[in-house]
């Protein structure tokens, strides 16, 4: 199972990604939770990726690569993942492919007849809002999350339609209770493992 979760902040990527990677025993790779980490160990990227995030930009694609192709070429991710966050922009779902692709990219790059599947959930804003305001994470303030809203649509929400045309697009409402999106995602996804 390759799989990529997309959707606005707030959609539920972190959520059913866990929960399917669990059931699913593959890892659950957020690019969200990598660079958070970074930010508390204070390393060289973390200091880079911080003001980023905490204006809720994206964290410019060059500090993404390397992190992902470690992260990529790790043994557990050999039968496949759940990628939550990632890729975000044309430049990244490019180089991703890149990565897949290339001869002796990792186990992960075999598609052991497990083709790439592009989850998209959807939901509207306003829900979007008031999930992500109770859910109170660092950024999870009004500000930031009306600017990583603009930043969705303007650089990520294209992948969309970059997937569809690929035919590898699986679109899931998202706006219902959270055993409804994981009962849809199951059956959605299911055959494909
Ligand atoms: N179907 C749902 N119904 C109600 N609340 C939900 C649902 N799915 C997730 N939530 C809640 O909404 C909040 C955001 O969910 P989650 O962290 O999974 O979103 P995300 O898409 O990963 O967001 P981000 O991209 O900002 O990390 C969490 O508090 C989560 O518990
Ligand atoms: N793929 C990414 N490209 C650029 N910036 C990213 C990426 N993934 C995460 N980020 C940064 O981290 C925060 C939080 O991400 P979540 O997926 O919502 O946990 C995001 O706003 C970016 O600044």
């Amino acid at each position: 199972m390759q799989l990529i979760f997309m959707g606005p902040p707030g959609a539920g990527k972190g959520t059913q990604a866990q929960l399917l990677a669990a059931l699913w025993k593959i890892p659950h790779i957020s690019t969200g939770d990598i660079l958070r980490a970074c930010v508390v160990a204070k390393t060289d990227l973390g200091q880079k990726a911080q003001s980023y995030m905490d204006r809720g930009e994206l964290v410019p694609d060059e500090l993404l690569m390397d992190i992902v192709k470690e992260r990529m070429n790790q043994p557990d991710a050999s039968a496949g993942w759940i990628l939550d966050g990632f890729p975000r922009t044309v430049p990244q779902a490019a180089f991703f492919d890149k990565l897949l692709s290339d001869v002796g990219g990792g186990a992960s790059s075999s598609g052991k007849g497990c083709e790439l599947k592009a989850v998209n959930l959807d939901v509207p804003d306003n829900v979007l809002v008031a999930r992500l305001l109770s859910r109170g994470r660092q950024d999870d303030n009004e500000q930031t999350i009306r600017r990583r809203l603009q930043v969705y649509r303007e650089q990520t929400a294209p992948l969309i339609e970059f997937y569809r045309n690929r035919e590898q697009l699986v679109a899931v409402d998202g706006d219902r209770q959270m055993q409804e999106v994981t009962a849809e995602l199951q059956k959605a996804l299911s055959g494909d493992s």
